[in-house]
């Protein structure tokens, strides 16, 4: 079966009790529930996972892209988190391991403080899905299988 890698960085931990009125209640354990629920109606396997470091998911990216060339993975849903705002070493990872990313976001960046305006990841995502509460990652696996079964 296919696989895709849901990919969620720094605090993203916290979904629930962090800031509700921004995020929401549901939780990262609900957020992976619906993955999964949401890949196992298309027929692709999901796998998700969670770090506050930087590294972390440079690693992830960099494997990701390796199992993206053995056809073993059509790619990953990535929400960087605050990374999305300063990280241009995701940016070089999405584009160096020539992993086919979507970009998503609970929250709308574009309705908040300037300095979440611009993002690092969005000029080498595949697709970006922002501002739909947590239903995005449901929108971005759905569009993703979409993308690479076209
Ligand atoms: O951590 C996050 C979450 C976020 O990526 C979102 O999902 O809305 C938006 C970012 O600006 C913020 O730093």
């Amino acid at each position: 079966m296919p696989k895709i890698l849901v990919l969620n960085g720094p605090n993203l931990n916290l979904l629930g009790q962090r800031e509700p009125e921004v995020y929401g209640r549901a939780t990262l354990a609900d957020v992976e529930a619906l993955c999964r629920d949401t890949g196992a109606r298309l027929g692709v396997e999901v796998e998700c996972r969670q770090s506050n470091h930087e590294g972390v998911l440079l690693d992830a990216l960099h494997e990701a892209g390796r199992a993206v060339k053995t056809g073993e993975l059509l790619g990953v849903v990535l929400n960087p988190g605050a990374y999305t705002h300063t990280s241009v070493a995701l940016f070089d990872a999405i584009k160096g391991a020539e992993v086919p990313v979507i970009e998503v976001h609970v929250s709308n960046v574009h309705a908040r403080e300037p300095f979440r305006h611009h993002s690092y990841v969005s000029p080498a995502a595949a697709g970006i899905v922002v501002g739909f509460g947590v239903d995005g990652y449901r929108l971005a696996i759905e569009g993703l299988v979409r993308q690479r079964r076209a």
